[in-house]
This record gives C-alpha cells, structure tokens and sequence, in this order.
C-alpha cells in the first residue's frame, strides 16, 4: 500500500435489489470497499455472485437499494450536473462482450472518436484520428492503419478489447472497471491484454477495478491492490493481492484458491476441493446463518444461526466467526 493513498472511490453499506414485492432478489448486500488511486482492485467469485452488478453499480448503470457511492468523497446522488458529468467521465466501464460493445457498422475510429468529440477532448474530427491514432497505438493496435479504419468484425476478440479499452482511456478516467475483459479472448491473448492493463495503470496511473471469475488472473494485473473474495452478494474476504492469494483466510477463498490448476513437473493434479458440496445455493433463497456454512467443511451449528460481518482480521478483513480456529487447526 503506498503511503497516504487516496480513495477515488467509496462504497458504504450498498445493497441492491431487483424486482419488486414478493419478487424482490437482494443480489448485493452490505458491501463495503475503497479504491484508491492507482489502485489495481480485483474482483473474484463464483458465477451468479453479484460482480457484474456491482460494476454497473460502481458506474450508476444501477442504482442501489440503500448505502451510498462517494467519488472524491462526494456521495454521486448528490451531486451538481457538472460533478455528476465529470464522475461519468472518470469513471469507466469496459465490458465482457466486445463485439456487443462496439457498432458493428461503424468503423473503429468512429467508434473511439465518438466520445472525444462528444465530451471536447478534441475540437474536430480531423483532430479525433490523430488522437484515436496514438490511443491505439498505447494499447498496442500498430501499424494503427491496419486497424484504424476497420469494423468490428474484421478483428479478433483481443484486439476489439483493446479498441474498448483505447476508447475508455479517450476520455481520461480515473477509473476504469472491466469486466471479464479476457474471458471470450482465446486463452493465448488474455496475458498480453492483462499486461495492457497494468501498463495503462503504471503508465497514467489509471485504477483499475478487474472482475474476474477466474482466480489465476487476478494476480496478473497488479502489485498494488486489494482482492475482494464475493459470495452470494457479498464480500467475504478483502486483503492486498499477493498477501491474499499465498494465505487465504475464508474457508470459501481457501477453496477457491486450491480450484486453481497447478502445473507439477508439467502434470495437472486433480484437488479434492475442501467443499461439502460445489452446487451453488440460490440468491433467492439464502441459507440461514452464514450463507457459505451448507458448503462449509468448518462449519458448527452456530453457523446456521449467526452470520460473521466482515471483520478486521490483522491487515485484511474476513467474514468467518471460525478464521482462528481454522487458522490454529490447519496451521497457517
Ligand atoms: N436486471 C436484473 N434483474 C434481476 N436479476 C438480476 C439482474 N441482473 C442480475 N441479476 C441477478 O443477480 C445475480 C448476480 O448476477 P451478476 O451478473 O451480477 O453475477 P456475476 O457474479 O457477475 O456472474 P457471472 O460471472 O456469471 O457474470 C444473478 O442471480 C442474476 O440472475
């Protein structure tokens, strides 16, 4: 953690939920998270467990139920037009989808210069392709005229993520959450474009909020940053990446973590996850208690009576009425 770091973003006590009535599912519930400046956060969890909701949150695509967002300490509901405009800008998405992302009948350089001249980053539009020329050029799109004058589906998967990802930066965020921006790339690419993202971060110093279900690459985007473990809507584990990952705390990270493939003299060896079950329960109806406890190999009959908030535990923060013990009883 870098000395005095400054939060750009603040999440306090957000639940969100959809539907209404006897319909309502809660899919995000008491999160709480800062990300600071120059900041790498990773997001991780099984499928259905609230990340992408919590991105479009972070960039009011949906509104929460209760708790608030602060940009610059400014909670953004409360917000002037012209701050509101600028938390907009600052703050970017860049989806799973990139081909559903971008126009198919526009051409690359429409579709990263659309933003510059909307916003009056630029004064024409003979100016946007210079500079939509040195955005693809940052993320690795050269020559750019192999690509600048191109349409979506005269690209590869990888190289339309870094068109979405150039046009983000087009608009000089702060911020930018990408969700899942590897998981339709051929397996082969998704480094080279995590890579991108730590460059962009270290070159501007763009933070950078990664949704991933896929634990291995998280570790991938940066030495500076926070892991958020999700589960069922909400944060189970927050601790600094490379501490996290070596030492899980959470009996659901811990699984997680030995869900990973290792590679042993070039072999894969098959786990035996400490899981009582891998069925996921459903968000619409929640186990009492901890919700992790029906999977839980620790758990104790307190477990389904009583729910752990996310707890300072050293320099990290867990939500486990068992992290001692468990600590004491597998040893580490
Ligand atoms: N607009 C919506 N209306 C109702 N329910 C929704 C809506 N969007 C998401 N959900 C529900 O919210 C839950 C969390 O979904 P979300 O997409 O955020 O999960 P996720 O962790 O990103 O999953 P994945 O990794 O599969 O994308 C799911 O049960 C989903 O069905």
């Amino acid at each position: 953690m870098k000395a005095n770091p400054i939060p750009i973003l603040e999440i306090e006590n957000l639940t969100l939920s959809f539907g209404k009535k006897s319909e309502t599912v809660t899919v995000l519930r008491n999160i709480n998270l800062t990300v600071f400046e120059s900041e790498s956060v990773a997001i991780v969890g099984e499928s259905g467990c609230g990340k992408t909701t919590l991105g479009k949150t972070i960039v009011d695509i949906h509104q929460p139920t209760a708790g608030a967002i602060k940009y610059y300490g400014q909670d953004i509901r409360k917000m002037d037009k012209k701050a509101y405009r600028n938390y907009r800008l600052s703050v970017q998405m860049v989806q799973q989808d990139s081909f559903a992302a971008l126009n198919p009948y526009k051409t690359i350089c429409h579709s990263v210069s659309s933003p510059l001249l909307e916003h009056k980053f630029v004064a024409n539009e003979q100016e946007a392709r210079v500079e939509v020329a040195r955005l693809l050029t940052d993320v690795g799109l050269v020559p750019v005229e192999h690509y600048i004058d191109k349409y979506p589906h005269q690209l590869s998967g990888g190289q339309r993520q870094r068109v979405l990802i150039a046009r983000a930066l087009g608009v000089k965020p702060k911020l930018i959450v990408a969700d899942e921006p590897v998981s339709m790339v051929d397996v082969s690419l998704r480094i080279s474009l995590l890579q991108l993202m730590r460059d962009m971060n270290q070159k501007y110093g763009v933070s950078f909020v990664y949704i991933t279900h896929d634990l291995a690459t998280a570790r991938y985007i940066s030495d500076y940053g926070q892991l958020v473990v999700m589960y069922l809507g909400e944060i189970i584990e927050k601790a600094q990446i490379k501490e996290a990952t070596t030492d899980p705390l959470h009996p659901y990270f811990k699984a997680l973590i030995q869900a990973v493939p290792q590679g042993i003299n070039g072999q894969f060896k098959q786990v035996e996850l400490p899981l009582k079950g891998i069925d996921i329960p459903d968000i619409k109806k929640l186990p009492t208690g901890c919700p992790f406890h029906p999977r839980c190999i620790y758990a104790t009959a307190a477990c389904s009576q009583e729910q752990q908030l996310l707890t300072a535990v050293g320099n990290r923060e867990v939500a486990c009425m068992r992290v001692h013990d468990i600590k004491e009883m597998v040893g580490n």
